[in-house]
């Protein structure tokens, strides 16, 4: 009997997906996909302000749809390992038995005791405030390896807000967990004091440092915040990479996913790391994980990269990505979500109006709407792709949902410039592609103005498998190949390799991306006779830019 399967289990934005994988071929046997219901309809979540919250229920539901699925394909003995990645930072409150308090009678539909979703940016405020004090209280600047900025999408940022805002979830949290730790602890069902928490989310989100003995010292958090007294306590200390055991799945969970309790659960991480280390990452390339956001990661030698500390960007971590060298991350806050944004803002008639037509009747409507939804994205990718680039005018910041990289600004908006009487929505739209380009260029110029070459782009994740133009533009604009992994489910495919080496079925991360890769779809090569107009184009969006950041008032 063979026993050679993990399951890699991948917690995106909107959903979860889970593949059940050979961990001698990396072939994926089976995947399953569970859109998150409440989610759907954003049943926690102000667009307006901000707010993005998410149920536990969504996951806990998608856990057991999509692991019961692909686990049914071979014998639950056969699966040695499974591991979860999730969105981050994505923080909840939990009671003393690191139980979600939305799960708790009382907070059921509190938005404040869910899981506080990573494009969450109601703590603008607070975010400033960490960055005024990390640099004006006479200690350590905690942010020094979080970019120098820290961001209203994080972990402290993020709990201050809350305990601020609600009184009974401030009381009633006993401590807080990253996303991809309190699954974990689900799944293993061990004490909270003793859950292996992820080096990952540690280190990138809640400036977490073995130099300064793990999280910001109480002195500085009660500065922050007086109610915040006690919790760092009540938090970790040690930090583990996601390689690592985290335990073993418990009864309830090998019953409800239909696997044993030999079973082994890695420790938890972020989904874009996963991706990067199935998009085969190595010492100096950039795996950009493009989906709703997208993540830029890079790895280096420790040693090399030495003292150096790249500012802007979301962090430098021992061991976040491939154990035994420093992870960087940088990313945009909105890529596929922009061209989301722009796809729902045209659509505005069919929601708005269609109900009401007097020429088409309901149940047409529906079909109508399914039909034009499934369509849109494809034909603006077409239209764009077909308007040249030199006689376009329209100008776009990628800036809807702030800017993650460089130099967080999650208060700075988007905008559009240079409409004229003969702009249209393919216009706009290739201004958008553009833009989301333009703002991975100034990603991939701060690394190497900071001394950290790029020798390799690879793309992967939704946008880089559905838009052949995005990536050909992306190709032009950084003049530079960029090749596309294969797995339409990289992340998950990552989570699996990790779950194979803490299983035990390879010795290190970097065997099991040899056996488990695999490998690479399409390479995007840039187009010479593009790359010059991109160029004078890119110039106009740094100027455009500045000009919008001006008139911004500049929080994280
Ligand atoms: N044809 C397309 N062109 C560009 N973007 C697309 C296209 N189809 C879907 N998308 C975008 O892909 C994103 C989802 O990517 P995916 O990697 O599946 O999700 P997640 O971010 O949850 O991991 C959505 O934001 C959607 O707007
Ligand atoms: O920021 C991180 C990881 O650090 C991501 O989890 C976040 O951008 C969400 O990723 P997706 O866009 O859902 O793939």
């Amino acid at each position: 009997m063979s026993k050679t399967y993990v399951i890699g289990i991948d917690y995106g934005t909107d959903s979860v997906r889970a593949v059940l994988v050979d961990a001698r071929s990396g072939a994926e046997v089976a995947q399953a996909v569970h859109p998150y219901a409440r989610w759907k309809d954003q049943r926690y979540c102000n667009a307006a302000h901000n707010q993005f919250r998410q149920h536990p229920l969504d996951h806990l539901e998608g856990l057991e749809a999509t692991v019961r699925q692909v686990a049914a394909q071979v014998p639950a003995e056969q699966i040695v390992g499974l591991a979860v990645d999730t969105t981050g930072s994505t923080p909840g409150p939990v009671d003393a038995r690191g139980q979600s308090l939305a799960l708790l009678p009382g907070f059921e539909e509190n938005p404040n005791a869910m899981f506080v979703l990573w494009k969450d940016h109601t703590a603008l405020a607070e975010a400033a405030e960490i960055n005024r004090k990390a640099t004006t209280w006479g200690g350590e600047d905690y942010t020094r390896f979080e970019g120098g900025i820290y961001s209203s999408e994080w972990f402290w940022a993020k709990i201050m807000h809350v305990t601020r805002e609600d009184e009974a979830v401030a009381r009633a949290a006993h401590s807080w967990m990253e996303h991809c730790d309190w699954l974990t602890l689900q799944l293993t069902g061990g004490a909270l004091a003793t859950c292996k928490r992820s080096r990952c989310a540690a280190g990138h989100k809640a400036m977490w440092h073995e130099s300064w003995g793990g999280l910001p010292s109480e002195e500085f958090l009660v500065q922050l915040e007086p109610k915040l007294a006690g919790l760092r306590e009540r938090l970790y200390t040690d930090t583990y990479t996601a390689d690592q055991v985290a335990g073993t799945l418990s009864e309830e969970w090998a019953q409800r996913l239909g696997l044993t309790t030999d079973t082994v659960v890695a420790v938890g991480t972020f989904d874009a790391h996963a991706g990067a280390v199935a998009g085969e990452i190595e010492a100096y390339s950039m795996v950009k994980v493009m989906g709703t956001s997208t993540c830029d990661i890079v790895v280096a030698p420790v040693q090399e990269v030495g003292e150096k500390l790249v500012p802007g960007i979301c962090g430098q971590v021992d061991g976040s990505v491939v154990p035994g060298l420093l992870g960087l991350e940088a990313g945009q806050s909105a890529v596929g979500d922009l061209l989301a944004w722009f796809r729902q803002l045209i659509e505005w008639p069919l929601r708005a109006l269609l109900p009401d037509s007097s020429v088409l009747p309901a149940e047409q409507q529906d079909q109508l709407r399914e039909e034009l939804a499934g369509r849109m994205m494809v034909a603006l990718n077409q239209a764009a792709a077909a308007v040249d680039p030199a006689a376009s005018q329209v100008l776009a910041l990628d800036w809807v949902n702030g800017r993650r990289t460089p130099d967080a600004n999650q208060a700075l908006k988007g905008a559009l410039m240079n409409l004229s009487m003969g702009t249209d929505a393919p216009h706009i739209f290739r201004a958008l592609v553009e833009s989301i380009c333009y703002g991975s260029r100034r990603i991939v110029e701060r690394f190497e103005a900071q001394g950290v070459p790029i020798k390799q782009v690879i793309g992967l994740g939704g946008v880089a498998k559905k838009s052949a133009f995005l990536m050909q533009t992306l190709a032009d604009v950084l003049n530079r190949p960029i090749r596309v992994a294969e797995s339409d489910q990289a992340p998950a495919l990552g989570a699996a390799m990790y779950a194979a080496v803490a299983a035990g079925l390879h010795p290190d991360v970097p065997t099991a991306q040899r056996a488990m890769g695999n490998g690479f779809a399409d390479t995007y090569a840039p187009d010479p006779a593009r790359v010059a107009a991109y160029e004078a184009r890119y110039q106009q969006y740094l100027a455009f830019g500045e000009f919008v950041e001006a008139q911004t008032p500049n929080m994280a």
